[in-house]
């Protein structure tokens, strides 16, 4: 393992970058963006646990390097054995992974892209006419700067959207019920296209969603039931009996002497996160147990697929949450863009009073895993004691 000065990145400031960018000799696609997919898709080398238990004196959730799974293995039943046991390694090692060949029409993931950086372009006044203050349901646009992740400024613009959703709050329930409703969406005659490209888009990862919950559920020999309570409709909700939310997200260049936070350390808070990465930008970053930060370069044709505070939570901590973070493209760069889709859970339901149980073998696997040690990020703890809306409204305001 060597540590590798990269200059990936256009612009003169690749200081961050070379900081954290290590070059895996045994697997050099690793950690090169630009040696993707062909070069990339051998399978990933994810030996049985318990041999990688025994040979690796290294602890696993020291990785240095983001696994890469490809769904098309799961169209033959062997294929399909062996991405259950990659998914294994990645869920409980890692927390993170890139998910090749998934089943969102390239098309509509092409065009979304397309779209990006044409939302951005709008006026500034159609932006602000849609902007989140307006929205009960937090949906809409926000200004550049207009987040903080741990007291410190996120430069970042972004609009949040989310899948249809008529809202059911009546006076007397809850406040967190009031989250989901329905987003904001710029004009038609802004963004031709638009609104329905993202829908489209929106309801093919809400699908996939599902379907990856039934995958993690066999790769901790759990039945598709067990996780039934956390949706509403079972695990594979009719569309329109829950939300899940999307951003687009412009994280501009950062001046000379200014923050490279574009979004700081922290952990996301639902089930599963599927990012589409929209531009080719370094600037993903993620934290190994050790606190090293490993960079999860844009792959062209993949989501990279992470686990949210509340899984870790009912899993036992068997499924990670590892924290992220994104730093600011270096003076001089074009902006990076990206469409982050995060998975909800039922709003009613309270983390605490539904963790699962997992056989013994299965719990065992977190040993090789090793302890956390330094992690950046502090958010979500109090999904012990409150139900998941309450946390989610809490993140809001926060
Ligand atoms: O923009 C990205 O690549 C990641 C964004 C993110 O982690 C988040 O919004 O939770
Ligand atoms: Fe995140």
């Amino acid at each position: 393992m060597h540590t590798l000065t990269k200059p990936l990145v256009t612009g003169s400031d690749v200081r961050h970058i070379a900081s954290s960018t290590r070059i895996d000799r045994a697997n050099p696609c690793a950690s090169s963006p630009h040696m993707y997919p062909s070069l990339c898709l051998r399978p990933v080398q994810t030996p049985p646990i318990r041999l990688a238990m025994a040979a690796s004196p290294e602890p696993e959730g020291n990785f240095s390097r983001i696994p890469i799974l490809d769904w098309s293995l799961l169209a033959t039943t062997q294929g399909h054995a062996n991405f259950v046991e990659q998914l294994r390694h990645a869920l409980i090692n890692v927390g993170f992974l890139y998910l090749f060949n998934p089943p969102v029409a390239r098309e509509d993931m092409d065009a979304l892209v397309d779209y990006t950086p044409q939302l951005f372009d709008l006026p500034q006044e159609e932006k602000d006419r849609i902007t989140m203050a307006n929205s009960p349901h937090f949906f809409g646009y926000s200004r550049l700067g207009a987040e903080l992740t741990k007291g410190k400024t996120d430069q970042r613009e972004q609009f949040d959207f989310g899948t249809p959703y008529e809202n059911q709050w009546t006076t007397g329930d809850p406040e967190y019920l009031k989250l989901w409703g329905p987003p904001q969406w710029p004009s038609e005659a802004s963004l031709p296209g638009f609104k329905a490209t993202h829908l489209r888009y929106l309801t093919q990862v809400e699908q996939l969603s599902y379907e990856f919950i039934g995958l993690l559920a066999e790769a901790f020999d759990l039945s598709e039931e067990a996780l039934a309570p956390f949706f509403v409709g079972g695990t594979k909700p009719k569309p329109g009996l829950m939300q899940h939310r999307s951003k687009i997200v412009k994280y501009p260049a950062r001046k000379e002497g200014e923050s490279d936070q574009g979004v700081g350390p922290h952990f996301d808070g639902g089930f599963l996160t599927f990012l589409l990465q929209a531009s080719d930008h370094l600037g993903l970053q993620v934290q190994n147990l050790a606190g090293e930060w490993i960079d999860a370069s844009p792959i062209p044709g993949t989501f990279v697929v992470n686990l949210g505070k509340a899984l870790e939570t009912v899993t036992q901590g068997i499924a990670r949450a590892t924290s992220h973070r994104v730093l600011s493209p270096p003076p001089g760069s074009t902006p990076r863009y990206s469409i982050p889709f995060f998975q909800n859970i039922a709003q009613g339901i309270c983390i605490g009073d539904s963790v699962l149980k997992f056989k013994p073998e299965i719990l065992k696997l977190k040993d090789s895993r090793g302890q956390a040690g330094v992690v950046d990020s502090v958010n979500y703890q109090e999904y012990g004691q409150y139900p998941s809306g309450y946390v989610n409204l809490i993140g809001r305001v926060k």
